[in-house]
């Protein structure tokens, strides 16, 4: 009943009151997040865009569907399409019980203060070293930071995840193999059909094959990660050491986490190898973009007072002190960046739960999906971003008026108990390269690549650049 229905008195283009079509077409066609972006500019913070489905670009929508009794409402079921050899994890639990249950085992192996450990820190910097060679070998040419940055990210996770059991995809070319079938995935279209009707996915599936519309295959992947959760000795630091303590029914020494969790949580061999896959793959897209787009914003000539800037700071800290506190401006621009070119821009579909719910003076009924997008999370808000959100700006993280408005906005992350347990690994990831390398060299665009090459394009949750390259040159400073 589209003109009875409690949305139907919502913000949004008359026809996403009979259909949802349109938004489905513009899902297939890898434009779901501006699309979305184009009707809050044009409607406000809460906009219908199918007849049971709304966004939200606002401070209470964050608060009620994401962070409500903690984890805020259920995932809708579009998670199903990120279950793992058939199984469910952390990330694709529905039910906020199951997510607890599962985070608690997994947490700490995520926590600022483990990740900020010496072993733990050190893999991330060698990794960051090897980036560094690359670029000094590029100086005659130019690198491809794209393949490069996501190998980083590769090796960094693996190596939180297993060590020493690590990749080195940045020097050895059967690991980056691994990388590029997992980052150059084309499924979106294929997943997307078989998610909205799977009678007809399955009858045409052998068409959509031949027609380059394919399923997620990653069958390196699936071997490298079967082979390697199958280790029992992995460093104590890692979340491969955690599963199996966990398995084992082992309290792993701290007392905290032993038999109690192993019964609540009863993971097998195949839920150990389904999580890692799930936290392997969540680590490199992820990371790799978010520093790709911000290391070519970066690059182009608007922005060369704030790699100058970005520099001295750098160099008036001894590169051996990690302590990032002391570096306000590089937090800055890693902030700016994760604003303006958030890694996974798009919705995170919730259900209002049982009895429906009222956000921001709308009554949304039970059942009804619900979901915030970071990428329209960081530009709608005025009192937040300004006049100009979509300036890449690393000096608004600085100013007084608006800053509890941009801290409860900032969505790059998502946020609640369900939001991303790989933050503080990132941002390490993150800062520690952009470290190394701004501290050597300045960077500029090659002059082969366009704006078109570096757009903004949809995957299914993720963003990567449509050209799937960034060439960047490297200038060593000072010349040396
Ligand atoms: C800049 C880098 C990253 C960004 C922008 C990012 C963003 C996010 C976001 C938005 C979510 C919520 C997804 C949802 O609700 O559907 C999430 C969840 C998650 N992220 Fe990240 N992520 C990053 C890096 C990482 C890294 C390095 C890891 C390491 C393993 C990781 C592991 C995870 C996991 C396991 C979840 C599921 C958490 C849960 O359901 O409790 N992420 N991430």
């Amino acid at each position: 009943k589209p003109l009875t229905s409690p949305l139907s008195s919502l913000p949004g283009p008359l026809y996403t009151k009979f259909t949802s079509l349109v938004l489905k077409y513009h899902e297939l066609r890898a434009n779901r997040t501006r699309w979305i972006h184009a009707l809050h500019v044009r409607y406000g913070p809460v906009v219908r865009i199918a007849p049971n489905e709304v966004s939200f670009a606002s401070r209470e929508g964050v608060k009620e569907i994401y962070c409500s009794g903690g984890s805020g409402f259920d995932k809708s079921g579009w998670y199903d399409l990120f279950k793992i050899y058939g199984r469910r994890t952390m990330f694709t639990f529905l039910k906020k019980d199951d997510h607890a249950k599962r985070k608690r085992i997994l947490a700490d192996r995520y926590a600022n203060s483990n990740v900020m450990r010496q072993a733990p820190l050190s893999g991330i910097i060698e990794r960051a070293d090897r980036v560094v060679k690359r670029c000094a070998e590029s100086l005659d040419g130019s690198l491809d930071l794209y393949i490069c940055l996501h190998s980083y990210a590769y090796d960094c996770v693996t190596h939180h995840l297993f060590h020493p059991y690590g990749t080195d995809s940045l020097r050895n070319k059967q690991d980056e193999e691994i990388m590029r079938e997992i980052t150059f995935d084309d499924s979106l279209q294929n997943r997307q059909l078989s998610y909205y009707s799977p009678t007809l996915h399955k009858a045409i599936s052998k068409i959509l094959y031949i027609c380059g519309i394919k399923p997620r295959e990653t069958p390196l992947a699936d071997k490298f990660i079967l082979d390697t959760a199958a280790k029992t000795d992995a460093a104590p630091f890692t979340l491969l050491d955690r599963l199996h303590s966990v398995r084992l029914g082992n309290s792993n020494g701290d007392g905290e986490h032993g038999g109690k969790d192993s019964k609540i949580a009863q993971i097998d061999q195949l839920d150990i190898a389904a999580e890692l896959l799930d936290h392997m793959v969540a680590g490199i897209d992820t990371t790799g973009d978010a520093l790709c787009f911000l290391m070519w914003e970066l690059s182009q000539p608007r922005s060369r007072q704030i790699q100058t800037k970005l520099r001295e700071e750098l160099l008036s800290h001894p590169s051996s002190d990690i302590n990032f506190d002391k570096l306000p401006y590089l937090d800055a621009v890693v902030m700016e960046g994760l604003r303006c070119f958030p890694a996974i821009p798009m919705s995170l579909p919730r259900i209002v739960p049982r009895g429906g719910k009222t956000i921001d003076g709308y009554f949304l009924p039970e059942g009804t999906t619900a979901s915030c997008q970071a990428y329209s999370m960081h530009r709608i808000d005025m009192e937040a971003w300004g006049p100009d959100p979509d300036a890449f700006r690393p000096e608004r993280w600085f100013e007084e008026k608006g800053d509890a408005a941009r801290k409860k906005l900032f969505f790059a992350f998502a946020n609640g108990a369900r939001g991303c347990i790989g933050k503080h690994l990132a941002l390490a990831e993150m800062k520690i390269l952009l470290r190394e390398v701004y501290s050597k060299f300045t960077t500029v665009p090659d002059k082969t690549m366009t704006e078109e090459d570096m757009e903004m394009e949809d995957q299914l949750i993720s963003t990567r650049p449509a050209g799937l390259k960034c060439l960047l040159k490297f200038e060593p400073i000072g010349g040396q």
